[in-house]
C-alpha cells in the first residue's frame, strides 16, 4: 500500500466531567482546519460550562426543556467518547474498531466519519474523503445535542493516534503532515501514541532498535508539548514481550505484555488510543488508563489469535470477545449469577473436628439449600484431593449444582469441574480462562474496583469481594467492611459474592448494601464449622430469602 495522502493522522479530542467525557478526532490532512475551527468552538462552549454557577445553571435548564420521551425515568450518566476518524470497510480500524473497542469497556461512542476507505486485510483500496465542511457539521450535530448531558465539564483533554506509518509498514501519511503534529496537535495533547516508526518520524528519522532508544524517543517527544508520551514498542526487534514507554514528563514507566503470535494485529494502534479515552471517560487517571488499554488489546489479541477474517496478511480482532460468552450464559449453558446466592466453601479442618466426610457435608449444604460449591482443601495430597473432586462432582452434578474447585486449575481440569476460584496470588486469571477455555466459571478475588476492572478484562465470571468481616478461617485475611464491599460491587461489571465473616447474624446487613451487582454471600465457618450442616445451610437460606422477599 502507498502513500494515502489525506488519511493521515487519528487524533481523539476528549472533553469530560468526572462521569460524562466527550473525545472527538479527525482523520485527514485536510481536516485540521476544520477540527481547529470545531475544537475552538467546543472549547467555547466547554469553558461556558466549566465556569460554573449561572452557566451551569443555564445548562441544566437546557437539560430540563428536552421534550419528554414519554417515560418516567431516572437521570443515569453514561461515561461518552465521541470520535472523529475514518470509516475502515474492513472494520478492523477506524471508526469501527473505535465503536467496538468503547462497546467493550462500557462506555458510550458517537462517531464523525471524516473519510471512507474502501479496505480489507489484503490492504486499501480506495478513498473517499468527506468534504471538510460536512465533518464539521457532523461534529456540530453532535456536541449540539449530546453537550447537554455534560454536567460538570472539568477539563478537555487530547488523545493523538499519529496514524503515519501501520504495523504492517504501510505509509499513511504524507512528509508534510509531520509539522502538522510537531507544531499544532502535539503541544495540544495529553497523550501521543506514536508506534515505533511514527516515533521516529516525529523525531526527524532517529533510529530506534532498542529500549534505551525508546526512553531517549519518549522524552524528545515529550518536549515537542504533549502532556503524556506512549511510544509503542509492538514492532522492536528481538524482544521476548511487547514493550511500550510512558512518560509523563517526569516518570518513565515500562509496560510489559505478552506477544501474541497471530497475524490479526489489524487495528491494534486505534483500539489501544480508543481504549486510552474510553478508560479516560470513565474518570480514570492517565497511566491506569494506558494500562487498561494495553491489557484489553493484549487479551483480545490472545482470543483471537487463531481466527480466520479474510485472506490477506494482517487480519481483524475480536474486540467483542466477550460476547459468545455472554451469549451463552443467555442461554443458560453455563453460569447463572444467581448460582452464587449461597455459595458454600468447604473445609478440611472443619469437617475433621465434626468427623464429618467431605461428600457428606456438601450433600448436606446442597440439601440445605446451597447453589454452588467450592472445594477449597489447603492441605490435601493432589491425589487425594482429585479424588474426593471428582466424588463430589457426582454428588453435585446429580443435584444440578455447580462444583467450582478452590486454587487448582489442574484439578478442575482433570475432573472436568464447572470452574475455578482464583485469589490474586493465585494463576493469573487470563491464563486459567486460556487453559480452562470459553465455557468454564472462573471466579477470581477482588478487594479493590481496579482488582474488579482486571477480572473482568481477564474474563472472568464474577468476584468474590471480601473479608466483609473479620474471619477466622482464612490467615491474615485484609477485612474491607461493608463500605469496601459496596466501592468494589458498584465497580465491578461482574456479580459479586461477598466472604470473610458472614452466617446468619450478619448476612441481612451484606444483602441490604442493595447493589445490583451482589448476588449473595460465600460461606465457609457458618455452614461447616457445625454439627448439623443441612441445619445450618437451611437457616442462612432462610435468612437470604427474608431479605429477598422483603421490600426496601
Ligand atoms: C468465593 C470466594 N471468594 C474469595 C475466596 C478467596 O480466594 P483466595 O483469595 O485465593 O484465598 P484462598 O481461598 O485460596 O485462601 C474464595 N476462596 N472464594
Ligand atoms: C476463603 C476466604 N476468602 C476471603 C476473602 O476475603 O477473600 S475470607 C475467606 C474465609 C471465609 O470464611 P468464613 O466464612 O468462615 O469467614
Ligand atoms: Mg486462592
Amino acid at each position: 500500500m502507498g502513500c494515502l495522502g489525506t488519511i493521515s493522522y487519528t487524533f481523539f479530542l476528549l472533553s469530560y466531567s468526572s462521569r460524562n467525557p466527550i473525545r472527538s478526532g479527525p482523520e485527514g490532512f485536510q481536516f485540521s482546519r476544520a477540527l481547529k475551527s470545531s475544537s475552538r468552538s467546543m472549547y467555547r462552549g466547554l469553558s461556558l460550562r466549566t465556569s460554573m454557577g449561572e452557566e451551569t445553571a443555564a445548562s441544566m435548564a437546557r437539560q430540563d426543556e428536552r421534550p419528554s420521551r414519554g417515560i418516567e425515568c431516572s437521570v443515569r450518566k453514561v461515561p461518552h467518547v465521541l470520535t472523529v476518524a475514518g470509516s475502515d470497510s474492513g472494520a478492523g480500524a477506524g471508526i469501527q474498531a473505535d465503536l467496538k473497542a468503547c462497546g467493550a469497556l462500557g462506555v458510550y461512542c458517537s462517531t464523525v466519519i471524516t473519510a471512507v476507505t474502501a479496505q480489507n486485510t489484503v490492504g486499501v483500496q480506495g478513498v473517499h474523503h468527506v468534504p471538510e465542511e460536512f465533518v464539521g457539521e457532523q461534529l456540530k450535530s453532535v456536541l449540539s445535542d449530546m453537550h447537554v448531558d455534560v454536567v460538570k465539564p472539568l477539563k478537555a483533554a487530547l488523545v493523538v493516534d499519529p496514524v503515519m506509518v501501520s504495523t504492517s509498514g504501510d505509509v499513511l501519511a504524507a512528509p508534510s503532515i509531520l509539522s502538522v503534529f510537531r507544531e499544532e496537535l502535539l503541544p495540544m495533547a495529553d497523550i501521543v501514541t506514536p508506534n515505533l516508526k511514527e516515533a521516529s518520524a516525529l523525531l526527524g528519522g532517529v533510529q530506534l532498535e532498542t529500549v534505551s532508544d525508546m526512553y531517549s524517543a519518549a522524552k524528545s517527544i515529550q518536549s515537542l508539548g504533549p502532556r503524556n508520551v506512549l511510544v509503542k514498542g509492538g514492532d522492536l526487534p528481538a524482544s521476548k514481550d511487547a514493550v511500550d514507554i510512558f512518560f509523563d514528563g517526569e516518570h518513565f514507566h515500562e509496560l510489559r505484555a505478552s506477544r501474541i503470535k497471530t497475524c490479526n494485529t489489524h487495528g491494534t494502534g486505534c483500539t489501544l488510543a480508543s481504549c486510552i479515552a474510553a478508560e479516560l471517560a470513565k474518570g480514570s487517571s492517565m497511566l491506569p488508563a494506558v494500562k487498561v488499554a494495553k491489557r484489553f488489546v493484549e487479551v483480545a489479541l490472545d482470543y483471537s489469535k487463531d481466527i480466520i477474517i479474510g485472506n490477506g496478511f494482517q487480519g481483524p480482532f475480536d474486540h467483542l470477545f466477550k460476547l459468545s460468552r455472554v451469549c451463552n450464559s443467555c442461554k443458560g449453558q453455563r453460569f447463572k449469577p444467581s448460582d452464587l446466592f449461597l455459595y458454600a466453601v468447604t473445609d478440611s479442618g472443619m469437617n475433621k473436628k465434626w468427623g464429618h466426610s467431605i461428600t457428606d457435608v456438601v450433600k448436606a449444604a446442597i440439601e440445605g439449600g446451597a447453589t454452588i460449591v467450592q472445594l477449597r482443601e489447603k492441605v490435601a495430597e493432589t491425589r487425594d484431593f482429585f479424588k474426593t473432586a471428582e466424588e463430589c462432582l457426582e454428588m453435585c452434578r446429580s443435584y444440578g449444582v455447580p462444583l467450582l474447585i478452590n486454587d487448582r486449575v489442574d484439578v478442575a481440569l482433570a475432573i472436568d469441574a464447572d470452574g475455578v476460584h482464583i485469589g490474586q496470588s493465585d494463576m493469573p486469571a487470563r491464563v486459567a480462562r486460556i487453559l480452562l477455555g470459553p465455557e468454564k466459571i472462573i471466579g477470581v478475588s477482588c478487594k479493590t474496583p481496579e482488582q474488579a476492572e482486571q477480572a473482568w478484562l481477564d474474563g472472568a465470571d464474577y468476584i468474590g469481594c471480601g473479608g466483609v468481616f473479620p474471619t477466622t478461617t482464612k490467615e491474615n485475611n485484609l477485612t474491607i467492611g461493608l463500605e469496601g464491599l459496596k466501592t468494589v460491587c458498584l465497580a465491578s461489571k461482574l456479580p459479586v459474592v461477598a466472604i470473610g465473616g458472614i452466617g446468619v447474624g450478619n448476612a441481612h446487613s451484606v444483602m441490604k448494601i442493595g447493589i445490583p451487582s451482589l448476588k449473595g454471600v460465600a460461606v465457609v465457618s457458618a455452614l461447616f464449622d457445625r454439627e448439623c450442616v443441612t441445619t445450618a445451610t437451611k437457616m442462612l437460606h432462610s435468612v437470604l430469602m427474608d431479605v429477598v422477599s422483603t421490600p426496601n
